[in-house]
C-alpha cells in the first residue's frame, strides 16, 4: 500500500514511522507494515496510484462558505490522476461527501475503464484502528456491482455486515449517522437542562432511557456541547444540501442551534459561578481549562475556537491559558 499526501513533513514523519496523533496502537500497526515493506509513504500523487488496482480518497472535506461541504481537495486530486489510473482501477471515495459526489468524481475523471465506488467511513478518533478493524458494517455504493464487490473483497477477513447499495444511498448514510449522533447529544444535553431546572438527576435518567434497547445508553453522555472535526461540518453540510434542495428538515435545524445555546448556557454558568451575573462576560476572569481538544482521549485540536489559538502572549493578555490538549 502507497499512501500519498501532499503534507511533505507527514510524509518525512511517517516514513520514519512517526505518527503525530494520539491513536492507540497506530505507531506500532505503521512500524510493523514499514517494516515488513507492506507499506510506503510519498508525495507523489501519481505515482502512488500508477498501479494501483484500488485508489482510496481520505482527502479533507471541511465546511467551506455557508456550511456546504468543501470539495476542492476531492476535486484537486481527481483531476490530478485521471491520466495516470491504470485501466480496471477502482476509485473509491472514503472521504464524507454530499450526494453527488461519486457522479462528480466519475464525471472528472472521465475514464469508462474506472470504476467510482462510495465507501464512506464511520470510526472515531482516539479508536481508529479498533473501529476500522471492528466496524459495526461496511457500507459500498456504486452502480457498479462487479466494482462494489472488488471493494468489499478489500473487507473480507472483518466479521462486519456489509450493506451494498448505490451512490447516492452510502453518501447520504454517512450524513445521516453523523446527524443522528448529534442529535442523540442535543437531546441529552437539553435534557440535562430540564434535569437541573426541576431538581432530576440526568445521569439517572439516561440510565433509565437507555437500558431500552429501542432508545440504547451509547451517546447521552451529556457535556458542554458536542464538537470536533466532523459532527459540526456534516450536520452544516447536510443542511445545506437539504436547504438547496427545497427540502425542510426542522430536526436537523433544532440540534445544530441547540447546540450553539447549550455552550452559551455553559458560559453563562461559568460567569454565574464566577461571580458575574447579567450578560455572562467573562472579561477580566482568569480561566483555567483542563483539557483543550473536543473530547478525551485525542490530540486532535482542529475544532479549538480561535480565541484559544493565539499566542502564549496574548492568550495571557486575555488571562485564558491553554493547559494540555488533551485528557485521559
Ligand atoms: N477524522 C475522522 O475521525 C474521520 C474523518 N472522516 C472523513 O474523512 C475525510 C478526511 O478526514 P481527516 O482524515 O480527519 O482529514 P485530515 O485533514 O486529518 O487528513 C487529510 C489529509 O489529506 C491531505 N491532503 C489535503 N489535500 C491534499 C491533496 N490535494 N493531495 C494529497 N493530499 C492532500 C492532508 O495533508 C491531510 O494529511 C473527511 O471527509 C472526514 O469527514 C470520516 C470518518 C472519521
Ligand atoms: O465522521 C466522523 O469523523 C466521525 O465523527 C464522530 O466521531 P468523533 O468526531 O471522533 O467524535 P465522537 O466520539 O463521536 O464525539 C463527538 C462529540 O460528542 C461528544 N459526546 C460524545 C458522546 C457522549 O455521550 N457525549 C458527548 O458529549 C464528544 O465529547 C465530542 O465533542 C462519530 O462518532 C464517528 O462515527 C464518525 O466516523
Amino acid at each position: 500500500m502507497v499512501c500519498a499526501d501532499a503534507d511533505p513533513h507527514k510524509v518525512d514523519r511517517l516514513r520514519e514511522a512517526r505518527v503525530d496523533i494520539l491513536e492507540p496502537a497506530l505507531p506500532e500497526t505503521v512500524r510493523d507494515a514499514l517494516d515488513a515493506a507492506r507499506l510506503d509513504f510519498t508525495g507523489d500523487t501519481a505515482a502512488a496510484v500508477a498501479e494501483a488496482e484500488v485508489v482510496f480518497l481520505c482527502l479533507p472535506t471541511p465546511m467551506g462558505a455557508g456550511g456546504a461541504a468543501d470539495l476542492a481537495a476531492v476535486e484537486a486530486v481527481a483531476a490530478q490522476i485521471r491520466d495516470v489510473l491504470p485501466p480496471g482501477c477502482v476509485v473509491v471515495n472514503k472521504s464524507t461527501v454530499p450526494v453527488g459526489t461519486c457522479e462528480r468524481v466519475a464525471a472528472l475523471l472521465g475514464r469508462d475503464d474506472v470504476g467510482v465506488v462510495s465507501n464512506p467511513e464511520f470510526l472515531r478518533e482516539g479508536r481508529a484502528v479498533q473501529d476500522f478493524l471492528h466496524p459495526d458494517r461496511i457500507v459500498i455504493g456504486a452502480a457498479d456491482r462487479d466494482a462494489a464487490r472488488r471493494v468489499a473483497d478489500l473487507y473480507a477477513g472483518l466479521d462486519a455486515p456489509l450493506v451494498l447499495t448505490d451512490p447516492a444511498s452510502a453518501e447520504l448514510t454517512k450524513y445521516a449517522a453523523n446527524f443522528f449522533l448529534a442529535m442523540k447529544l442535543s437531546f441529552a444535553n437539553n435534557l440535562a437542562t430540564v434535569c437541573d431546572r426541576f431538581g432530576a438527576d440526568i445521569n439517572d435518567v439516561t440510565e433509565g432511557i437507555g437500558r431500552d434497547p429501542r432508545i440504547g445508553s451509547a451517546f447521552l453522555r451529556p457535556g458542554p456541547g458536542w464538537g470536533g472535526s466532523c459532527l459540526p461540518k456534516d450536520t452544516h453540510a447536510l443542511l445545506t444540501v437539504c436547504e438547496l434542495a427545497g427540502v425542510d428538515f426542522p430536526l436537523l435545524r433544532a440540534t445544530i442551534e441547540t447546540n450553539v445555546t447549550h455552550q452559551q448556557q455553559l458560559v453563562e454558568r461559568v460567569a454565574a459561578a464566577c461571580g458575574r451575573g447579567g450578560d455572562g462576560s467573562l472579561h477580566g476572569v482568569r480561566l483555567a481549562l483542563y483539557g483543550l481538544t473536543f473530547k478525551a482521549g485525542t490530540s486532535d485540536l482542529r475544532d479549538l475556537p480561535r480565541t484559544l489559538r493565539r499566542p502564549a502572549a496574548a492568550r495571557a493578555r486575555r488571562r485564558t491559558h491553554g493547559v494540555r490538549p488533551c485528557v485521559a
